[in-house]
């Protein structure tokens, strides 16, 4: 469980003086399993949110707490509990081989060989990347270098799996690649968080939508009822009204 109280984000100083407050007094919980979508238009504070939940934006004001315990008292346990990818995936990348990389955080756990193995190779089946440990990254596809970012946040058994706009500059068949492993994740009981502001790939699968506007939350909704709300928000929906969160997917 994530918990958000009362966050306030601030760059530059305080408002008043030149600064820019990217999230303004924001509360909420994502609970374990749930896949929620935080949608909003550039700069309205999408990415500095999701960075307080594992400390790699700290607030000004306000806590957030993990499991129950503030992030700023166990940055190790915040980020163990909550994988987070970057916008792009080449800013997170430690190694130059696939397996490598994946290797890495589990090996930075000081886990067992043996276990560091079952941990790399039960993350690359979850992207469908199972025989590529000794590709080069370098070598990668957008969609593929995804998958492997993505990989490498699994291999630390997170509880909440955050995607800062994962879906930017791939093409069609590699977003529904990235879009079927986050509905598999999903059904296995990872709690997925997706930050963007086009919510067509994802829709279908959230269970809500928490859209920003100015650091501020608009609209906290499943995604049916949160519909009317979005556009005012200047983010993409799905066109057809048929488009419904599908609740059996889980
Ligand atoms: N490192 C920083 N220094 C100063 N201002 C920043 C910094 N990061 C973000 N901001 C500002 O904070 C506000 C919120 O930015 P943030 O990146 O959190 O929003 P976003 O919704 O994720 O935007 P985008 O969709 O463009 O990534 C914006 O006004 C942005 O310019």
């Amino acid at each position: 469980m994530i918990e958000v109280d009362g966050v306030t984000c601030r760059y530059g100083g305080s408002g008043d003086d030149g600064g820019v407050t990217a999230v303004d007094d924001v509360s909420l919980s994502i609970p374990d399993g749930q896949f929620a979508i935080v949608a909003g238009a550039n700069g309205s504070g999408k990415t500095t949110l999701v960075r307080t939940f594992n400390g790699l934006v700290e607030p000004d004001a306000g806590t957030v707490s993990v499991n129950g315990i503030p992030v700023d008292e166990d940055l190790v346990a915040a980020r163990t509990a909550v994988g987070m990818v970057f916008q792009d995936p080449r800013d997170q990348f430690v190694a130059a081989t696939v397996g490598a990389d994946v290797a890495f955080g589990p090996e930075n756990l000081g886990l067992a060989h043996a276990e560091i193995d079952r941990r790399v190779e039960t993350a690359l089946d979850a992207v469908n990347m199972v025989g590529r440990e000794t590709d080069r990254i370098a070598s990668l596809s957008g969609g593929e270098r995804e998958r492997v970012a993505i990989a490498g946040a699994l291999a630390m058994k997170p509880d909440h799996l955050v995607l800062d706009e994962p879906f930017t500059g791939l093409d069609e068949p590699a977003r529904r690649s990235v879009v079927e492993r986050l509905r598999e994740l999903r059904r296995e009981g990872t709690g997925v968080v997706v930050v963007t502001h086009d919510l067509r790939d994802v829709f279908g699968i959230a269970d809500r939508v928490v859209g920003l506007a100015d650091g501020r939350v608009a609209v906290d909704a499943p995604p049916a009822e949160a519909v009317a709300a979005l556009p005012g928000l200047d983010v993409r929906v799905p066109d057809r009204a048929s488009d419904k969160p599908r609740q059996s997917d889980g």
